[in-house]
């Protein structure tokens, strides 16, 4: 049974959608984790759409569970990720022109980037985990690269039905195989709602599921830490 890691970034969205002081996802973070939440997300965009450098920092003194901040290799946050120490660290890729991340990070491209991130981070004691496309030569080089757990990109699989859905989690489940024989943890997240979770909880090595969008497009209409004990039964079925 995976454990569930909520994204409280779109509370900061309505947030900064008249850049005021509420809703907080200060707030937000503490019903998740009443709600049962096992791990906090949440990530520092370098064009700070939605969270902001003080969540993050207040998080640090508030949520009692594992915090999991996601970002890019951009100096500048890794640096402040150094200075407040989450617990884990999720490298992520970033586009200022995306709506939502498109993709996994591709850390065969980019190794030195990655590794010097990795070197950084590790050196401030965070553990590592990367956002990655189930594809077989990233897992690869996330081990080679030492990281303690890939989050594999579901985001194709949560935008196709039918047959194309069925293939994409079958290279899920084949991905997730792979890391787990690499000695790594299996994550996985994006695009993730009530409808299209339980086959992706099911997969056999999966340790924890990152959720966002969905439990908070929920919690609009039932609060939010209904929406996120709801999602944890689902995850648990
Ligand atoms: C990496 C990932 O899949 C998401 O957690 C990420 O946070 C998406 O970015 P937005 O939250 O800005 O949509
Ligand atoms: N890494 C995935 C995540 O944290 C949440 O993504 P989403 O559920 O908001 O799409």
């Amino acid at each position: 049974m995976p454990h569930l890691g909520v994204n409280i970034d779109h509370v900061a969205t309505i947030r900064q959608a008249r850049k005021t002081n509420e809703p907080d996802p200060v707030w937000a973070a503490a019903l998740a984790e009443l709600g049962g939440a096992d791990c906090i997300t949440l990530h520092l965009r370098e064009d700070r759409r939605h969270i902001q450098d003080r969540d993050l920092e207040v998080m640090r003194q508030t949520v009692k569970v594992k915090l999991n901040l996601e970002l890019a290799t951009e100096a500048d946050v890794v640096d402040i990720a150094c200075r407040v120490k989450p617990d884990q660290a999720t490298l992520v890729p970033e586009r200022r022109e995306e709506v939502t991340t498109e993709g996994g990070l591709d850390v065969v491209s980019h190794e030195a980037s990655v590794a010097k991130a990795i070197g950084q981070l590790r050196d401030a004691g965070i553990s590592i985990s990367l956002f990655l496309d189930p594809e077989p030569k990233q897992i690869e080089m996330a081990a080679k690269l030492g990281a303690e757990a890939v989050e594999l990109h579901t985001g194709q699989y949560a935008l196709h039905g039918g047959a194309e859905q069925e293939k994409e989690l079958t290279r899920l489940i084949q991905a997730a195989e792979q890391i787990h024989a690499a000695g790594m943890q299996v994550l996985a997240g994006h695009g993730l709602t009530y409808t299209n979770v339980q086959p992706i909880a099911q997969i056999p090595e999966m340790a924890e599921l990152n959720i966002g969008h969905s439990i908070v497009s929920r919690a609009v209409f039932v609060g939010f830490r209904d929406a996120v004990a709801e999602m944890k039964r689902l995850v648990a079925l």
